[in-house]
């Protein structure tokens, strides 16, 4: 059962022009997907950069307008509701960024950027909210001592722990992390990525995990879409996604993960070649009227959106 869906989401930004700057033209950075939400899942949201990742989460949290569709969170319509700052939707649905510099407020120690949320939600005493500060830094893995610091003397991992912690501070139902350990380096991505788990199972959270690495999504999520000039081209759970991609633009960037393993890598490399060329075949009537079965290098990306418009039923 879902806490939270969002429906026939859109988000699109005016493009202004001309003499009186006026909207000439829209970019359609969310056009229309949709996303449902259940209890300790994590969610993964994959594609290159540009294709609206980073605006779903944001216009999930309130960051950004939403032009149409609706987010029901527990029942209710919240889509008008998201900014407001005393909400139950803004304790339970918390963000990470990738830049945890930016997100850390570099004026405020640690222990008062993990309170805020405390402060707003939770109305503890000041010994309940010094324990319940102690206690979070202990689950993300930091010393008491960090309390006193501020952000700039921690490292890129440690910050994203801190982000972390803050985010956890009032049992969130669901965290959208957007490209949470990109920034950081190989062997630091594994630990944030490791405890991030740790802390799913132990508090049954529901991650939205944003990224454009499909390496990093299939060891976070169980169900993982597939973005592509703001929709959804394919969904469906890891092994569909990893063994038996649909949609053309799924293998693409699936074949585009570097192999590790040389033995056999120009056969898998010839397999994946094939399996495109099928694809292409088989649906050469609706994104070629004229039935010529087109050379894969020619592909450009209005045949992608008529195969996924396609795929819905659209065309
Ligand atoms: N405030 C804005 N005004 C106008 N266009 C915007 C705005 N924010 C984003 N866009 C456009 O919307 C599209 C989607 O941007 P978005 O940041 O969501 O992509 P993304 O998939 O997260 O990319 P990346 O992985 O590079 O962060 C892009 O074409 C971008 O230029």
């Amino acid at each position: 059962m879902s806490f939270m869906q969002i429906n026939d989401l859109r988000v699109h930004y005016p493009i202004r022009g001309g003499f009186f700057n006026t909207v000439i033209d829209n970019v359609h950075a969310v056009d229309g997907i949709n996303l449902e939400f259940e209890k300790g899942k994590a969610y993964g949201l994959v594609g290159e950069s540009g294709c609206g990742k980073s605006t779903t989460g944001k216009s999930i949290i309130g960051l950004e307008k939403i032009t149409s569709g609706n987010i029901i969170y527990e029942g209710e319509d919240v889509t008008n509701k998201r900014r407001n700052p005393n909400s139950t939707f803004n304790r339970d649905i918390q963000m990470i960024f990738q830049d945890a510099n930016s997100s850390l407020n570099p004026r405020k120690r640690v222990q008062d950027i993990i309170a805020e949320p405390i402060r707003n939600f939770l109305k503890l005493t000041p010994d309940e909210e010094k324990r319940k500060i102690n206690e979070l830094l202990a689950i993300v893995g930091m010393n008491e001592d960090a309390k006193v610091k501020y952000p700039h003397e921690f490292s890129g991992g440690q910050k994203q722990r801190i982000g972390i912690a803050r985010a956890i501070a009032c049992n969130p139902k669901l965290i959208i992390a957007d490209e949470p350990v990109s920034a950081l380096d190989l062997s630091v991505q594994a630990q944030v990525l490791n405890f991030m788990k740790d802390i799913q199972e132990e508090f049954g959270l529901s991650y939205l995990f944003i990224s454009h690495d499909l390496g990093v999504v299939k060891h976070m999520c169980e169900h993982i879409s597939i973005m592509y000039k703001g929709r959804f081209v394919e969904s469906g759970n890891r092994e569909d996604i990893y063994t038996n991609p649909q949609h053309i633009y799924t293998k693409r960037l699936l074949s585009a993960i570097p192999d590790v393993n040389p033995i056999g890598r120009d056969v898998r490399k010839r397999d994946r070649i094939k399996v495109e060329a099928d694809y292409v075949i088989e649906h050469k009537n609706y994104y070629d009227p004229n039935g010529r079965v087109f050379d894969l290098k020619k592909l450009t990306d209005t045949h992608f959106v008529a195969m996924s418009a396609h795929e819905k039923g659209g065309m």
